[in-house]
């Protein structure tokens, strides 16, 4: 089991931080690498060539800009892709979630908000489960954790 987590530049790694915090709070694998569809093209194409042969089981692509590295990730392999919109030009963030979400019919890319590191990782630990029933459980002790922090919120109220 293994998650590849592919930045357009090393300008996402921030992003990509998110991600792997997840990752790594629910033991899961993974391998992180600079690939650019636009600037290295040969490399996005060997790297899904090898994916599968290396265990990867879901794809996360972070890209700013014209971000078409996840659609091409996902026209080239069978792999769930996760697409992470990244804030990085005068844009704001919205040409990246565009160039993300609006993708043809035929060649999905599950998209997340703009910089949306964590969830693009909870959402690979969530794909995983269906398989890994132990990540199951965690991914139930971690909606808990997530009640807790809003009752939290709610008993630190001060008006
Ligand atoms: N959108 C893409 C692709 C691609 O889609 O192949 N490759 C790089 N980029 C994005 O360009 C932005 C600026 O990159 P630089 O800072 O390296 O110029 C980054 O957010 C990257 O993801």
């Amino acid at each position: 089991m293994k998650v590849s987590v592919i930045m357009g530049s090393i300008s996402d790694k921030e992003i990509a931080k998110k991600t792997i915090e997840i990752l790594e709070k629910f033991n899961i694998e993974y391998e992180v690498k600079v690939i650019s569809a636009h600037r290295t093209p040969d490399k996005a194409v060997e790297f899904v060539k090898d994916a599968e042969e290396n265990n990867t089981e879901v794809i996360i692509a972070i890209a700013g800009k014209a971000a078409h590295l996840a659609g091409v990730l996902a026209g080239l392999s069978t792999l769930p892709v996760i697409g992470i919109p990244a804030k990085s030009s005068t844009m704001d963030g919205l040409d990246s979630l565009l160039s993300t979400v609006q993708m043809p019919k035929g060649v999905p890319v599950a998209t997340v908000a703009i910089n949306g590191g964590e969830n693009a990782g909870l959402l690979a630990v969530q794909m995983l489960s269906l398989k890994y029933p132990k990540l199951k459980e965690a991914l139930k002790e971690y909606k808990v954790e997530l009640k807790k922090q809003v009752e939290e919120m709610n008993g630190s109220l001060n008006f």
